[in-house]
């Protein structure tokens, strides 16, 4: 049986569409200079060598590898249609934690995470050189100065993407990567003859060699050589998928190929904010683009502990929607909100909850709305507000975060827009962009949101008007 196997962060499937411009993509050769394309020519046919002798296989007879403005890429070299398998790759060329040797593996702490032990696995063959087993494969996988991942931006960089949840995340991600190899370093340092002297730059390195590359299951995750060359495009419906019956990993095309085109999969329906802590790049116009939300009860709100109270026991936040509560307050994934959708599917009901207990001044009705949770499903407010003035306040409270968040961003954009930054594909040349696709991807969903609500507004005060408030259609 087949299974889908995912991108090693997060997991998921869409319409696909196809990229334009792929001429852009198309192998690119001819831009390198002619010593680094020979040099290429060399690893990816000492690669393709490698993986023929350690399977036994043909790995693919359609695809060829090259590079596009995505680094390394695969190309069609012969024509595909939709449906082809294009690669098979066996599990006996994956690289798995379980590689780790025995007596290293013994001195490890339980905490330290998957991720970090295949990183392990790989500083150990890295360090081993030409004489690694798998030095065919390393040597073709790009150096710490090529990736973007945001852990690896300057402090001035990061100052682009201070307004979006990203930042924090990043500089979680930088501490706990810290601790992690504060936890693995004695380890590596009792043996010198196979890691040599590590520093927590080869480890972050290493870190997001894995991160970028490596494709898990509920409980494995795996490095697939030859198949990790494969670039994403969120919208394609092609993914690597395992066959743990004949132990291979294989991608079947979702449509057709002309030869000299690149080959694209979904490594999965990721945001500009998980691809750019993840994997170092942003999608222009991301389909998957979501925002955090903060939201706090003001110090000074008469009713602050009871409504801190009532938050705590009776939010219930759904894991699924990604959200969070904390002493200060809570936060809320928002994704884009369609204009058809009369629901206002984007918004987490939790969010609208939120704001119309902020807009509530009495304790008696908090009282009613905690008696009729408790009565119904246990979760707080999520029916409209009975008093439509009060319901139409909690929603402008929601417009005017909204609106704030988006002038902030806005600001920026024009600010990094209008700066001078020298040559088009230097290191802060393509970090600017990505700072400017996410927070652009941001404002969408934000506007999206905003004109949901605003109609929503819009549709209460006038039933309101037309005395028919009760009407249950009108509430979502
Ligand atoms: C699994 S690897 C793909 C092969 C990679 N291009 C290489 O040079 O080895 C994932 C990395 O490829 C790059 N990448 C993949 N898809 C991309 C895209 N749509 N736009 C920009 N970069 C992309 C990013 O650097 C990402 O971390």
């Amino acid at each position: 049986m087949r299974t889908l196997i995912r991108m090693a962060s997060i997991f998921s499937r869409i319409q696909p569409h196809r990229i334009p411009q792929f001429s852009r993509r198309f192998l690119n050769v001819a831009a390198a200079s002619l010593k680094d394309t020979s040099q290429l020519f060399n690893q990816c046919n000492e690669l393709m060598i490698w993986l023929r002798r350690k399977t036994g296989l043909e790995i693919s007879s359609v695809l060829a590898i090259g590079t596009s403005s995505y680094g390394r890429s695969l190309f069609a070299s012969k024509p595909i249609e939709d449906g082809d398998c294009i690669l098979k790759i066996p599990y006996t060329v994956h690289l798995t934690p379980d590689k780790i040797l025995p007596e290293v593996e013994s001195l490890i702490v339980d905490d330290v995470g998957t991720i970090s032990r295949l990183a392990v696995v790989l500083l150990a063959e890295q360090k081993l050189g030409k004489n690694s087993d798998w030095f065919p494969y390393l040597n073709n996988l790009p150096h710490a100065v090529n990736m973007h991942n945001t852990i690896f931006w300057a402090p001035e960089e990061l100052n682009m993407i201070q307004q979006s949840s990203i930042y924090h995340e990043t500089v979680n991600l930088k501490s706990s990567l810290a601790r992690e190899f504060s936890a693995l370093k004695p380890v590596l340092q009792h043996f010198p003859s196979i890691f040599g002297d590590i520093r927590l730059d080869d480890f972050m390195h290493a870190y997001t060699l894995v991160i970028s590359r490596a494709w898990g299951t509920s409980n494995c995750i795996s490095l697939v050589p030859f198949a990790d060359f494969l670039n994403h495009d969120g919208a394609s419906e092609a993914v690597l998928l395992n066959d743990d019956g004949k132990e291979i990993s294989e991608v079947i095309a979702d449509r057709n190929y002309s030869v000299g085109e690149e080959v694209l999969i979904r490594y999965g329906k990721f945001s500009n904010s998980t691809l750019m802590l993840d994997y170092g790049f942003t999608l222009p116009h991301n389909i998957n683009d979501q925002v955090q939300i903060f939201m706090d009860v003001p110090l000074y709100d008469p009713l602050y502990k009871m409504k801190m109270e009532l938050l705590h026991k009776h939010l219930k936040l759904p894991i699924a929607e990604e959200n969070c509560f904390s002493s200060s307050g809570c936060s809320f994934i928002m994704k884009e909100v369609k204009s058809s959708d009369r629901k206002g599917k984007g918004i987490p009901p939790a969010l609208r909850a939120f704001a119309r207990i902020l807009t509530v001044s009495t304790c008696e009705e908090l009282t009613s709305l905690a008696t009729e949770a408790s009565q119904s499903d246990g979760r707080l407010a999520r029916r409209p507000l009975k008093n439509t003035s009060n319901e139409i306040q909690a929603h402008c409270i929601l417009l005017s975060k909204f609106e704030d968040m988006i002038k902030c961003r806005d600001a920026v954009i024009k600010v990094l827009e209008s700066s001078n930054v020298p040559y088009c594909g230097t290191q802060l040349s393509v970090r600017r962009q990505m700072a400017i696709d996410l927070l652009k991807g941001e404002i969408r969903v934000l506007q999206s949101a905003s004109s949901w609500i605003a109609n929503y507004c819009k549709r209460i005060s006038a039933c309101f008007q037309n005395h028919s408030i009760n009407e249950p259609s009108l509430f979502s």
